[in-house]
């Protein structure tokens, strides 16, 4: 799959020089403020396949007329989309959320609230989505994550590039606030690992991290030069009770719940030394709207890194094993996740959240494993 060229005007092809000399002018016009005017945003991308129409101010999307909060997630259906849409409905409305995947959703997920088809690859039914329902927020979910994008490395790119550009100009065009998540497989194996701080060496060795470093300097770049206002949080390995991780090299801390409660045992893909930073789903989904609701002025980065507790599966077992004495823990390494792994931060400096938008977790791992097994009735019903 593959972007369309930038064209200038009606369906012409704007000459190199000349967009480059338009654009290094804008630039040298814009404000001290940092962030670039939207007209001549407007005029540049109205040469784009998007169909802008030259004159257009590219936050025409802005007079909805209500100033409602109205929220679509994509990629909804996965591990952690649906919690999503749980939680924000509580704080804007159920009807103000709008789930979308390219699944089917089970039945209490389509009668919980509103589900739309969404498939992020399809530029104008994006932008259908936004327009029809006269979205203000957009929460984009959709993914491969690593294990499974090392498998599928052109779906990966098609969905996690492609599909990110789609969705930073429907947000452009239309103003929305957009918050995409990052993750700690943004790093490699050059960047600091104990612990990784915000700003330092990304050199990530999977499609999954090249393409989310991509999506960060996308959407940095997209915040300063037409003014979008991009929000990004770095998460660690989700850990969630009632859904199944999506296919990813952290996936051992969600399974090992459900094994040991099931079986009372658990085979572990990742070596018993693993490092890695993690976090209960309710810390994350509360870091989310915390971002998303913090007054920009209070933001010195569009990117942070957010945690909550470091372990190893060894660590994990040792918790466990304090609940359920029977408890056993084999290792069969699978070299692909152990690799990916090995190249991840084994402790995430989150000081930038703390210090700018006041970010404290509630889950440390002894909560998170009595919490994980007190869900047990909705671990059972996930799988
Ligand atoms: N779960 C974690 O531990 C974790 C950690 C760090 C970052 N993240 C990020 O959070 C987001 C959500 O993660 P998740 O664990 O729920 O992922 P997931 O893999 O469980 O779900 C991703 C969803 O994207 C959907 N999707 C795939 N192709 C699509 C397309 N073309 N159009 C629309 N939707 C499409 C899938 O159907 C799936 O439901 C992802 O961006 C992921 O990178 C997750
Ligand atoms: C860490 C995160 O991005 C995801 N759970 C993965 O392992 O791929």
């Amino acid at each position: 799959m593959r972007d369309l060229p930038i064209t200038y005007g009606v369906g012409r092809a704007m000459p190199g020089a000349k967009m480059l000399r338009q654009v290094a002018g804008q630039m040298l016009a814009s404000p001290a403020c940092g962030c670039w005017t939207s007209a001549p945003l407007a005029r540049f991308l109205a040469t784009s396949p998007r169909q802008i129409p030259a004159d257009a101010n590219f936050h025409s999307g802005s007079f909805s007329g209500s100033d409602q909060t109205r929220i679509l997630i994509t990629g909804g259906l996965g591990q952690l989309g649906v919690g999503l849409a749980n939680f924000l409905r509580k704080r804007f409305g159920k009807d103000n959320v709008i789930l979308s995947d390219i699944r089917k959703p089970p039945d209490h997920i389509f009668h919980s609230g509103p589900f739309i088809y969404s498939d992020i690859l399809d530029y104008k039914n994006l932008r259908e989505i936004v327009v029809n329902n006269r979205i203000t927020w957009l929460f984009h979910y959709s993914a491969l994550l690593s294990a499974v994008g090392e498998a599928n490395v052109p779906l990966a790119r098609a969905v996690n590039i492609t599909g990110l550009h789609n969705v930073l100009d429907v947000a452009a065009e239309h103003n929305l606030r957009l918050f995409v998540p990052s993750t700690i497989g943004a790093f490699g194996p050059t960047s600091p690992r104990n612990p990784t701080p915000d700003l330092c060496i990304q050199r990530p060795r999977t499609i999954y991290g090249v393409s989310k470093v991509h999506a960060e300097l996308m959407g940095e770049y997209y915040h300063y030069r037409y003014g979008l206002d991009f929000r990004c949080l770095r998460y660690p390995g989700i850990i969630s009770a009632d859904s199944q991780p999506g296919g990813g090299t952290t996936d051992y801390a969600v399974r090992i719940f459900h094994d040991a409660i099931k079986n009372g045992k658990f085979e572990c893909n990742l070596k018993s030394s693993t490092r890695l930073p993690m976090m209960y789903i309710d810390d994350c989904l509360r870091a989310t709207l915390e971002v998303m609701e913090a007054p920009a002025e209070s933001l010195s980065m569009r990117t942070y890194n957010v945690n909550a507790m470091s372990f190893t599966p060894e660590d994990l077992a040792q918790e466990l094993l304090k609940h359920i004495p029977e408890f056993q823990i084999t290792y069969n390494v699978d070299s692909v996740r152990q690799a990916i792994a090995d190249s991840w931060p084994m402790n995430f400096d989150d000081s930038n959240a703390r210090k700018d938008w006041g970010w404290k977790h509630d889950f440390d791992l002894p909560e998170l494993v009595t919490t994980m097994l007190n869900s047990d009735t909705r671990v059972a019903q996930a799988n």
